[in-house]
């Protein structure tokens, strides 16, 4: 993945954050995950009244991606933030999304960005965010 590469995909996601649907936060969260095949699948989080199904921006994108028939990715960017302005700060994925993440992706390579509204980005492997996750490795026999 190219510097260049890393920069759309920040891109991809601040863009992603104007269709969230946050009446109740107010918190605007975008995903941008990169297939392996070059695609970019975007997502937002979604709330809901009842408040438990709320679907963070990062399975937004995975469930996207996965009930399309992609399945190997290899980076995503994740953005968050109050209201439209640009986010001032890091959001950071919840163990949720990254539980979800380590299912579909190798969690020494893949690639987790997170950016912030200038277009800077810190970025880490998903074993760093998730250390000794639990994966269908751990079932076989
Ligand atoms: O990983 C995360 C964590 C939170 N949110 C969303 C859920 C909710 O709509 C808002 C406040 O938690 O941020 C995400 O989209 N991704
Ligand atoms: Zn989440």
């Amino acid at each position: 993945m190219t510097g260049r590469d890393k920069e759309i995909l920040v891109e991809k996601a601040l863009e992603a954050r104007r269709f969230s649907y946050v009446p109740y936060s107010g918190f605007r969260v975008g995903a941008a995950l990169l297939a392996k095949d070059g695609r970019i699948i975007t997502g937002c989080n979604i709330e809901n009244a009842s408040y438990t199904p709320t679907n963070c921006a990062e399975r937004t994108a995975v469930f996207k991606a996965v009930s399309e028939g992609i399945l190997d990715f290899e980076a995503i960017a994740i953005a968050g933030g109050p209201g439209l302005e640009p986010p001032r700060d890091f959001a950071p994925p919840c163990g949720v999304c990254r539980q979800v993440l380590v299912e579909f992706c190798d969690p020494d390579r893949f690639l987790v960005l997170l950016c912030k509204g200038d277009k800077t980005w810190k970025e880490f492997t998903l074993a760093e965010l998730l250390p000794l996750g639990f994966s269908g490795k751990n079932l076989e026999r």
